[in-house]
């Protein structure tokens, strides 16, 4: 994390240079998008939007009308019925008016909540396609967040701008007809007049846009600070350690900066805007000398003049429409690329290759080696070890050894970068994730603590079986996690804290529902990844006793720092920095006396002192 001040400049967006073709690709596939929500509120939202965008002109020729009779009534030159037939046109128009608007405006919010549901519906089916490997990218997160943070506004933001700009065009011409009549230079200075504010609005737009994409990273570490200070998991370490000022001070510290950057940019343009409405003003103020001299000499009607005045503010209005639509299209397309880069970030077709049926009866590892992507080193180096059915391997060593990589491998969330790994004598590589996946239940160091009820806990392992009651009683008993039936609803008790209603357990209660939920899935391989940490003595002893029986039959993973679990695998494997240093049982290893034999006499070391803890014979906890 790099506090704002420190963070070097961000290279202008990519999708703000990306050449006219993606522009217009994108600009169609926006389109597609938005047509595909809903095509008939697509279709009612354009056909009032252009309908409307005639009223304008037909408003001021009546209006002219109105007028100029007006004048001539006070000459004895127009009947009271022929004003009154003027009148009814005019207010006829302005009921079609706010009738257009009513349906347009209905049809716009229903076409934005069903755009808002489909784009977002894309983003989670793209994320939930993604790689585990994405996930533990920065550049993915910072994707993410810019896709979801314009899912609502800028698609629909680029359909009504296409389409106001259609209306606008239909408006300037007929208004720019009336208009016209008033002289040759009318209008060329009133639509000049439009020009500056339109300009500096697209200006700043852009300048905006950049800033917030700039911004994105910092954004989500500033988001984390937060979260940090409002999470429920963290609340009691933070408040024990009492770093609440120290995360208060690096989230204002982010704040002031994206503070700084809006002064800026507010700033300068606000003095571009007012330089800009200044030199409107002024052509403006030309164009209603010019006119007025035509009226001091007789030649134009006071109707005339009543579209002089109220034009200037219809074409203005409609030009800086139609420019601000242009750039506005632009910006938004900008936004747009954000979110198409992230449903086209690569995904991971789990279900491509040859279908894996039956159980696996073998697992061998042939020197696999393997780097996390964007690293530069091999966390696993020529790893080779075979398991078979009804055997349990475990695998040991220090924080950091590799083991976890060696699960994700087997589990195939990631691929090895050398070597292979044979499921029943076969490359696994031939065959779709997915389908070896379903052979595999695994519980992982960081399990998840679903915000559900205790059944949903266990089922999702297999969701096909929610409904199976049967199945759920057994793995929470496998699991030892027979306490559900004391929660308020039994399994159908809400767990965490994060909903109303919800109960939350301990951390060892949690790691028996992951255990249920490995248990569940019927599958011919079994990991347990640091099973029992949470666990107190006596649910360690029966989780142990449950995996040696579930053991039989199946192909068990164990890694544990615990090698009273360790040592009933017939297999162990100490992994030192990626390489397998020692392997064989655990009488081999203890007569090898090498590393596991170290670490084991330490670990015995440790529960001897304890035992003695009264009276130690260690002098260091007299001297503290
Ligand atoms: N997503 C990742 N990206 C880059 N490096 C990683 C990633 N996950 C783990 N590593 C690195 O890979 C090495 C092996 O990590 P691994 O999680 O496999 O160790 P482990 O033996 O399971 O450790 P522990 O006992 O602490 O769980 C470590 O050096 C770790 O820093």
């Amino acid at each position: 994390m790099t506090a704002p001040a420190s963070r070097p400049p961000l290279s202008p967006a990519g999708g703000e240079r990306a050449p006219l073709a993606l522009r217009s690709a994108d600009l169609l596939r926006t389109l597609r998008l938005v047509w595909q929500a809903s095509p008939r509120h697509s279709l009612t939202y354009a056909l009032t939007t252009l309908l409307g965008s005639a009223l304008p002109a037909a408003n001021l020729y009546v209006g002219k009308l109105l007028l100029d009779g007006v004048a001539r009534a006070a000459a004895a030159g127009v009947s009271y019925a022929a004003l009154l037939s003027l009148l009814g046109v005019q207010v006829a128009l302005v009921v079609a008016g706010s009738l257009m608007s009513t349906v347009q405006n209905a049809s716009q919010q229903l076409l934005g909540d069903s755009l808002q549901h489909a784009v977002s519906r894309r983003i989670l089916d793209k994320a939930s396609g993604l790689s585990v490997e994405a996930f533990e990218n920065a550049e993915t997160y910072d994707k993410l967040q810019q896709a979801y943070r314009e899912v609502g506004s800028r698609p629909l933001g680029v359909a009504t701008q296409l389409v106001g700009l259609a209306g606008a065009a239909v408006t300037l011409v007929s208004v720019g007809a009336l208009m016209a009549q008033l002289g040759a230079w009318v209008l060329p200075l009133v639509l000049l007049a439009s020009l500056p504010g339109v300009w500096v609005s697209n200006k700043f737009g852009v300048e905006n846009y950049r800033m917030l994409r700039w911004q994105t990273h910092d954004a989500r570490v500033q988001n984390y600070l937060g979260g940090l200070l409002t999470s429920d998991q963290l609340v009691k370490e933070v408040r024990l350690f009492g770093f609440e000022p120290y995360l208060l001070g690096r989230w204002r510290e982010y704040y002031l900066g994206f503070r700084r950057q809006l002064e800026d940019i507010i700033r300068r343009r606000s003095a571009w805007g007012f330089g800009a409405s200044l030199l409107s003003a002024l052509l403006i103020g030309l164009a209603s000398a010019l006119i007025l001299r035509r009226a001091a000499a007789g030649e134009i009607t006071v109707g005339d003049f009543g579209i002089f005045v109220l034009g200037i503010a219809q074409v203005q209005g409609t030009v800086a429409g139609l420019l601000n639509g242009v750039s506005g299209i632009y910006q938004n397309l900008l936004y747009m690329r954000n979110l198409f880069d992230f449903l086209e970030l690569p995904g991971r077709d789990l279900d491509a290759g040859e279908e894996w049926r039956g159980s696996i009866e073998s697992i061998e590892f042939q020197a696999v080696g393997f780097r996390y992507p964007l690293t530069e080193r091999d966390v696993l180096r020529g790893v080779s070890f075979t398991v078979r059915r009804g055997e349990a391997l475990a695998l040991v060593g220090e924080n950091g050894a590799g083991k976890t990589t060696v699960v994700k491998l087997l589990t195939r969330l990631f691929e090895p970068t050398s070597g292979r790994i044979l499921l029943n004598g076969q490359d696994a590589a031939r065959f779709s994730p997915r389908s070896v996946q379903r052979e595999m239940s695994i519980i992982f160091q960081d399990f998840g603590q679903y915000q559900m009820s205790a059944r949903e806990n266990v089922a999702i392992a297999e969701v096909g079986r929610l409904g199976d009651a049967a199945g759920v009683g057994r793995a929470v008993e496998q699991a030892g996690a027979a306490y559900v039936d004391d929660l308020p609803q039994g399994l159908d008790t809400p767990l965490g804290r994060l909903f109303q209603g919800g109960r939350q357990l301990s951390g060892g209660q949690w790691q028996r529902l992951a255990l249920a939920r490995l248990y569940f899935r019927d599958a011919s391989v079994l990991v347990f990844d640091e099973p029992t940490a949470a666990l107190d003595a006596r649910a360690e002893f029966e989780t142990v006793a449950a995996l040696r029986e579930q053991a039989a039959g199946r192909i068990t993973l164990l890694i544990s720092h615990r090698f009273s679990t360790v040592r009933l695998a017939e297999q162990i494997i100490l992994l030192d920095g990626g390489v397998v240093r020692e392997a064989g049982s655990h009488p081999d290893l203890i007569a090898l006396g090498g590393q596991y034999a170290a670490l084991y006499a330490l670990q015995a070391r440790g529960y001897a002192s304890g035992e003695t803890a009264d009276a130690p014979a260690d002098p260091l906890p007299q001297t503290r």
